[in-house]
């Protein structure tokens, strides 16, 4: 039977050895007020998000809902490369829902007070980075691409000090899980083997049913996890999305994007872009995701190694030749994705040079990564100082004679073109203003405005034109300042 608001937890993840996580209620706040609420998630998942929109108070700590059990979860990473004990610092989660299909949803509230794991940190989140989550995952969800999902930003009514005082809020976070390669890291950092194989057997359960009774349950588990961030680093190569903070602690095993702190869309096309202002080496730069993921996998795969196979040499065999394949299983994801960019069927041996001239044009020219795959569906060449170059022309005939051998008719493609080739993105300078508006102003209108834009971001709105321009020179912002 449903709880209070629809709420029917069924807390999974609490019944796995204590290891794993720390009792621990979310910390009261002075004034909780919501500045935005996501009825239409509520209502996905099964809230009865008119009465639920009326008590922020549960979304705050100040109010425990009936068959909330909150836990913080342990799990370690590699930040930049180093191996640290982490866990939720600042984040509770509250229970997981079963929405009417029987799905599971993870409710987590960001930004919540101290807990075991807060090390010296003080367990708060300002407005204007969970502001940026919400905008972001929202933005990720609606372009179809795999993501935690935000219900909620609640103000808290006390500060936080960073350099200066901020307003302090609280993110209501929905996920498949919480699971993290970090999480993976922990518990083989725990030499209990039973503790990693309950791990193992859990995540199977709550995401890969069909591995069920694998012959290697922990080779297959590997395997299917690549395929999934494969699927996702693909997927934010297509909108230009760089994640700025690419830790193995923000890489689950679900396959969603997670934690959304230094990360921005790019405007211009140029593989090095990097947002994050503690990224100096360039880690985590918009070309350098595919490798980092790998490199994460690595780190992954190092868990399993013990249960992949008794004799450790032959473990490691199994791994290497595993975690090889990604780059062949990368490329053949990458170009079928590049093909529906450019409104491709079927596949020619000249598809790759016509791809790489096109990026290449496009980084020579500082061209908008996003509005020129969007002219694209223009009939003819299209309008543009930019594209009256002979260079592009040349391209733009090779490309349309290319169309013109398709299987399909032309209206597919432009169609196939439409579905894979945003015309708005949450442009990083829009972000910044929207974010600070909410915090210096008190002023959410930029910020719902942005939201109705990024809502349907396929479409043809004219409505959408202003979010469409990428930053004037003055306005570029080349960096994002880490989520606090
Ligand atoms: N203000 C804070 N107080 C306590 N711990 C914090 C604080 N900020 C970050 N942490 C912790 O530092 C670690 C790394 O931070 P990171 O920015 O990756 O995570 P996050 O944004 O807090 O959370 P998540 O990955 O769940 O979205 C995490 O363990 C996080 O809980
Ligand atoms: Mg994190």
């Amino acid at each position: 039977m449903p709880s209070a608001f629809g709420f029917r937890f069924d807390n999974t993840y609490r019944r796995l050895p204590e290891a794993l996580f720390s009792d621990c209620l979310p910390q009261p706040v002075s004034t909780p007020a919501f500045v935005l609420f996501n009825d239409n998630l509520a209502q996905e998942l099964g809230l009865d998000s008119e009465a639920l929109s009326e008590h922020p108070e549960f979304f705050s700590g100040n109010e425990l809902l009936a068959g909330s059990e909150p836990i913080a979860q342990a799990y370690a990473g590699h930040q930049f490369g180093s191996l640290t004990m982490l866990g939720d610092g600042r984040a509770v989660l509250l229970g997981e829902q079963l929405d009417g299909h029987g799905q599971r949803h993870d409710i987590q509230l960001k930004g919540a007070g101290r807990t075991p794991f807060s090390r010296g940190g003080d367990g708060r989140a300002a407005l204007g980075p969970m502001l940026r989550e919400y905008i972001v995952s929202e933005a990720l969800h609606a372009l179809n691409i795999a993501t935690t999902r935000s219900l909620a930003v609640t103000r808290t009514g006390d500060r936080v000090r960073r350099d200066t005082l901020l307003p302090g809020a609280i993110l209501t976070r929905v996920a498949a899980s919480h699971i993290r390669v970090g999480t993976f890291q922990y518990a083989a950092g725990q030499q209990d083997p039973v503790l990693l194989e309950k791990l193992v057997d859990y995540t199977i359960a709550r995401h890969y049913p069909a591995l069920e009774g694998a012959e290697n349950k922990a080779l297959a588990l590997f395997e299917a996890v690549m395929d999934r961030q494969i699927d996702l680093v693909v997927d934010w190569m297509r909108v230009g999305f760089i994640h700025g903070v690419l830790n193995t602690d923000n890489v689950t095993l679900s396959g969603e994007s997670i934690d959304f702190g230094p990360c921005a869309f790019m405007d211009r096309f140029d593989p090095n872009t990097v947002f994050s202002s503690i990224d100096h080496q360039g880690r985590y730069a918009y070309g350098n995701q595919p490798s980092i993921t790998q490199w994460n996998l690595g780190r992954f795969a190092e868990t399993l190694l013990r249960m992949m196979d008794d004799n450790t040499d032959i473990a490691i065999e199994k791994a290497t030749t595993s975690l090889k394949s990604f780059s062949l299983r990368y490329e053949e994801k990458w170009r079928a994705m590049m093909n529906k960019k450019l409104g491709l069927f079927g596949s020619e041996t000249e598809d790759d040079t016509l791809i790489a001239d096109l990026l290449t044009w496009m980084h020579a020219q500082n061209a908008d990564y996003t509005n020129t795959f969007r002219d694209l569906i223009q009939d003819g060449l299209p309008d543009g100082e930019q594209y009256q170059s002979e260079a592009f022309q040349h391209w733009h005939q090779r490309w349309r004679a290319r169309l013109a051998r398709n299987s399909k008719p032309l209206a597919s493609s432009l169609c196939l073109m439409r579905n894979h080739n945003p015309a708005v993105i949450p442009r990083n300078h829009l972000v910044e203003q929207a974010l600070q508006a909410a915090s210096e102003d008190n002023d959410m209108t930029p910020t719902h405005a942005l939201l109705q834009a990024l809502s349907a971001p396929y479409a043809d709105r004219d409505s959408d034109d202003r979010y469409r321009q990428p930053a004037a020179p003055c306005e570029q912002v080349h960096q994002t300042f880490c989520g606090t």
